[in-house]
């Protein structure tokens, strides 16, 4: 005779609680400012198909011939200039961003936070939510703009995960929220605030977004526009409370020999400079968190070409990160998303 296994099914977290939970995903980031940390996250992330658009049999020699053992070097470097006593900018950060919500959301919200590459992973987090009892979770890609490179990363990590669970949980995504007005406001409002602390009154606002080949817009992605309506709304409002100041946009972080969207904020700060612009301030409303890009790319090496071409004063501003605008707006794009949950 069969016995009846001893299964309490009440038993299992999931069952008991019903929990809800936000996972928070930012790209990703080194473990340490070193060449083999850099040249771990580096393999992960330009491995992935999304990021480099090249069939595997002509990147990978490429890859490991070639740019592991030469650009690690180099990225590290650019690492130990704002590497923090927490660690990487851009996990700090998305930690706090992660503690700050949890503290808005109450007990009744789950919240956490992931990276695409690197730590901590999105499968190690789904599980641990998993095994806090979540069975509802509305995953957040931390990008305003949609691309096949990040959002749409995150969910091919996201699908991968799921593909080794028995038990999945319901899922829920964050839409891109380019020109969503709580977004919108929360730069013009964080910016505004900036430009009015700084010593000195800009001429330029450089509304700098992280590049992406140009033949990924011909092929349809949407980061090239989202880009371009963030730029145009927030800028439309800034031209309203600065009616002298001249607003342009431009994509930095340029990667590969393909040509990447334009004009190149690079380019610009030194076309800028050697046509008279003395003054200048940057921001990054594509960047949801300070990281190397803004902290090494812009507000290092940003200046530096800027001076070097005749510039005066430079100021990068900061991203949203965890500041009460920034806070407030993802509390508003995440509870919207989590009603009737
Ligand atoms: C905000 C959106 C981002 C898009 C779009 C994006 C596309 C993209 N990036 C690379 C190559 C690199 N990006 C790197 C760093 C990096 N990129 C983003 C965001 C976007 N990337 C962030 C937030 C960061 C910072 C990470 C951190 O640890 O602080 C890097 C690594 C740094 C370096 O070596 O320069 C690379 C490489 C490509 C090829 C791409 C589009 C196809
Ligand atoms: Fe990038
Ligand atoms: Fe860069």
């Amino acid at each position: 005779m069969m016995t009846s296994p001893d299964i309490r099914p009440v038993d299992h977290p999931a069952v008991a609680s019903g929990g809800v939970a936000v996972l928070l995903v930012n790209l990703g980031t080194p473990d340490a400012p070193t060449p083999d940390a850099v040249r771990r996250y580096l393999a992960e992330f330009l491995s992935d198909k999304r990021v480099v658009e090249v069939p595997a049999i002509a990147w990978k020699p490429i890859l490991h011939g070639i740019i592991l053992r030469t650009r690690p070097a180099k990225s590290a470097h650019a690492y130990a200039q704002v590497w923090t006593e927490e660690g990487s900018p851009l996990a700090a950060i998305t930690a706090a961003q992660a503690r700050k919500l949890q503290g808005m959301l109450g007990d009744g919200v789950r919240v956490d936070w992931a990276m695409r590459y690197g730590n901590p992973s999105i499968p190690s987090k789904l599980k641990a939510l998993m095994d806090a009892g979540c069975d509802r979770i509305l995953v957040a890609p931390l990008y305003p703009q949609y691309s096949g490179a990040t959002t749409a990363s995150v969910m091919d990590k996201l699908g991968a995960a799921l593909r080794d669970l028995r038990w999945q949980p319901a899922l829920r995504t964050l839409p891109p929220y380019f020109d969503d007005a709580a977004y919108i406001g929360a730069l013009e409002a964080d910016i505004a605030a900036q430009v009015e602390g700084l010593d000195f009154a800009p001429e330029v606002l450089l509304l700098s977004f992280h590049g992406m080949p140009e033949r990924t817009l011909h092929l349809g992605d949407p980061y090239h526009c989202h880009c371009r309506k963030t730029a145009r709304l927030l800028g439309d409002r800034l031209a309203q409370r600065y009616p002298g100041l001249r607003i342009e946009t431009t994509f930095q972080s340029r990667f590969g020999r393909a040509k990447w969207l334009e004009p190149a904020t690079e380019t610009v700060l030194e076309e800028q400079a050697k046509s008279g612009t003395r003054r200048l301030a940057i921001a990054a409303p594509g960047f949801s968190a300070d990281c190397v890009e803004t902290l090494e790319e812009l507000a290092i090496r940003g200046r530096e070409v800027f001076e070097a071409a005749g510039g005066e004063r430079y100021a990068v501003l900061s991203c949203l990160n965890d500041t009460r605008a920034g806070m407030t707006m993802l509390e508003a794009l995440v509870t919207r998303e989590l009603s009737g949950w």
